[in-house]
């Protein structure tokens, strides 16, 4: 077999979030050969996507993605985005399947809510990606644009969480408000006693936003009664944080989700 069609088959994993895409290339067996990150843009287009894809790749794995690739697995928190990726692959020089996360996919857990179309792709995506890694029950935190908490029961449950703006979401509200306070990088302060401005918005910002995750997981798992739940933690702003040791950190969740989706649905 020559090295260009061994390394067909691969399947291209989106989760294209409000602020940032990450794109992760799999192997059907599950194993990640490559992975990136880039600006999410509502109003790219489909050849915009196919080029900007294949140069990311390209860089990383020295091969044409779209040669490589069979399917596209994709969760989208931006609808418009969803037709435009479907184009682009449908005008890939090989045929990409393309598969789009939706509650009416076949999946390994219940959506035990009123109105199952309202959860985000990417919450139903996480929610596979913590199944496939440990037992329920557990809660899940996604810190992006926004930080989401979801929490599946030990019946394979979807029953519920919650939504809280981001931590760069919240702090740059703050500043467009606030006349005197003004831009740090977010670096987290060992204390949360702050003597300067710039280490006030530090603790605040960044000991602020980990005392309301460890706070609301505190609440969740007391209103929902699932005590002993296991805590998966992902999201970029579980970088700029320190979660407390109970959090099992899974920067590549919502990867994991949508790979365990494509075993499910074709
Ligand atoms: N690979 C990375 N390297 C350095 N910092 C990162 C990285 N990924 C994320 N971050 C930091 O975490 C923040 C949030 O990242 P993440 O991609 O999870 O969320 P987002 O892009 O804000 O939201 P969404 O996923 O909703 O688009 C970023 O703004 C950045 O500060
Ligand atoms: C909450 C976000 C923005 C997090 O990315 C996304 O999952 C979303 O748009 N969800 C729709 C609302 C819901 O999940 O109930
Ligand atoms: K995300």
């Amino acid at each position: 077999m020559s090295e260009a069609s061994g390394a067909q088959g691969r399947w291209l994993l989106l989760d294209i979030g409000n602020t940032h895409t990450v794109a992760g290339l799999y192997r059907a067996d599950g194993r990640q050969e490559a992975e990136t990150r880039f600006r999410t843009d509502a109003a790219a287009t489909a050849d915009e996507y196919r080029v900007l894809l294949r140069q990311l790749f390209y860089d990383r794995i020295g091969a044409d993605l779209w040669q490589v690739a069979s399917r596209a697995i994709v969760s989208t928190v931006v609808p418009a985005l969803e037709a435009v990726v479907e184009r682009a692959c449908k005008e890939a020089p090989r045929r990409v399947e393309f598969l789009s996360i939706t509650a009416k996919l076949a999946r390994e857990f219940e959506l035990a809510i009123p109105i199952p179309d309202s959860l985000g792709a990417d919450r139903l995506a996480n929610v596979a990606g913590a199944l496939s890694l440990v037992d329920p029950p557990l809660m899940i935190v996604d810190a992006g644009t926004a930080t989401t908490f979801c929490l599946i029961d030990e019946g394979r449950r979807y029953i519920g969480g919650a939504i809280v703006p981001g931590l760069e979401t919240s702090w740059r509200a703050l500043q467009a408000r606030a006349a005197r306070l003004f831009s740090v990088e977010l670096v987290r302060p060992e204390t949360t006693v702050g003597n300067t401005t710039e280490t006030q918005i530090r603790s605040g910002v960044l000991q602020g936003y980990e005392a309301m995750i460890e706070g609301m997981a505190d609440r969740l798992i007391r209103d929902s009664g699932l005590s002993g739940a296991t805590l998966i933690a992902t999201g970029g702003c579980t970088r700029l944080i320190r979660l407390s040791e109970r959090f099992r950190l899974e920067p590549d969740l919502t990867l994991t989700g949508l790979y365990q989706y494509g075993r499910a649905n074709g």
